[in-house]
C-alpha cells in the first residue's frame, strides 16, 4: 500500500488506528479453546470485530513464533485474513548483515512468499547496509525503531552524538536512504514531549506510534505535534483492545475499545480540516 492509499483510508475510515494482533494462549477466552486453533479463531474475530473502525494490523511476530510451526501458520493464517485495503505491520524488528536482511525482506514482504505483509519493523543498530534490503519492494515500507517506548530507550537512544541524541541523528541519516513514502519510524507514545523535535526533523513521515493503551501513552498529547497535513500518524493499542474482556463478550469489548479511539480520531482529524 502506497503512502496516497493510506491516507486515503485514514480519510474515508476517519481513523488512524493500528490494532496490535499480540495474542497470549492464556489470555484467550475459555469458549474458545475448542476450536482447531483458537489463537487463529481469536484473531479472526477481533479483525471482524475491528476493521471497520482501524486502518492497521500490526502482529508482534513474537507472539506466534513461541508457538513454534503452529505459531507461523496462525500468522500466515492471520495476516490472509486481514482485508487488503487495511495496511499490515510485521512487527518483527529485523536487521542484520546485508545477504541476511535480504532474506528477511523476502520472508516478510515479498508479494510471492507467503506473508506478503505491507511493511516490517526494523532495528537500524546495524546501519545503512542493514536496512536497505528492505526497501526494494514497491509500495512497501520499512519502519524503524527511533524513539522507542521502553524504560530502557534511555540506554542508547538518548546519548548524545554532535549535541543531539543519538535518536534524533538516526532519523536525520536514515531519511537520506530513501524517500517518506518508503519509510516511517517509531515513536512511543509514552514521549509526547518529543514529538515538536521529530517533526522538525521528519515533518513528512509516516510516525507508528505504539504505547497508548496499556503503557499509559495519552492520544491527544501525541496528536498535538504529531499529526501533520497527511495525518502521519498510526497509533497502535494492543492489549487494551484485544484484552478489553476475557469473556464470551472479548470481539464486543474489543470493538468498543477502538470504537472510543476511532471517535476521538475522528474528532483530531476534523479539527486538523483533515
Ligand atoms: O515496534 C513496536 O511496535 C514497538 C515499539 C516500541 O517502542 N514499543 C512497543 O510497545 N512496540 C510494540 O507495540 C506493541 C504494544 O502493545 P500494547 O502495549 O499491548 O499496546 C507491542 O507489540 C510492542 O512490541
Amino acid at each position: 500500500m502506497n503512502k496516497v492509499q493510506l491516507f486515503n483510508q485514514i480519510q474515508k475510515k476517519r481513523s488512524f488506528l493500528c490494532v496490535g494482533l499480540d495474542p497470549v494462549m492464556e489470555l484467550i477466552p475459555e469458549h474458545l479453546l475448542e476450536f482447531e486453533n483458537p489463537v487463529l479463531e481469536f484473531n479472526r474475530q477481533i479483525i471482524d470485530a475491528t476493521q471497520d473502525l482501524c486502518v492497521a494490523y500490526k502482529p508482534n511476530t513474537a507472539f506466534y513464533e513461541c508457538l513454534g510451526l503452529k505459531g507461523w501458520e496462525t500468522l500466515q493464517k492471520t495476516k490472509a485474513y486481514i482485508p487488503e485495503s487495511l495496511f499490515t505491520i510485521a512487527d518483527a524488528k529485523r536487521g542484520d548483515i546485508g545477504n541476511t536482511s535480504n532474506m528477511y525482506a523476502k520472508a516478510f514482504l515479498s508479494e510471492a512468499g507467503e506473508m506478503n505483509f505491507d511493511s516490517i519493523t526494523v532495528a537500524p543498530y546495524m546501519g545503512k547496509d542493514s536496512v536497505t534490503p528492505f526497501l526494494g519492494f514497491q509500495d512497501k515500507w520499512v519502519i524503524l525503531l527511533a524513539l522507542t517506548s521502553n524504560k530502557g530507550h534511555e540506554d542508547f537512544q538518548l546519548l548524545k552524538h554532535d549535541d543531539e541524541f543519538i535518536f534524533e541523528h538516526v532519523l536525520k541519516v536514515s531519511s537520506s536512504w530513501t524517500t517518506d513514502e518508503q519509510m516511517m519510524y517509531v515513536v512511543g507514545a509514552t514521549h509526547p514531549e518529543s514529538f515538536q523535535k521529530i517533526r522538525s526533523i521528519v515533518p513528512n513521515h509516516f510516525l507508528l506510534v505504539p504505547g497508548v493503551g496499556a503503557q499509559g501513552g495519552d492520544l491527544q498529547s501525541v496528536c498535538k505535534y504529531g499529526l501533520n497535513s497527511k495525518c502521519g500518524l498510526l497509533i497502535n493499542a494492543g492489549r487494551s483492545i484485544i484484552f478489553a474482556s476475557k469473556g464470551k463478550d472479548f470481539a464486543e469489548k474489543a470493538r468498543a475499545e477502538a470504537l472510543k479511539l476511532q471517535v476521538e480520531m475522528d474528532l483530531i482529524l476534523s479539527a486538523a480540516g483533515l
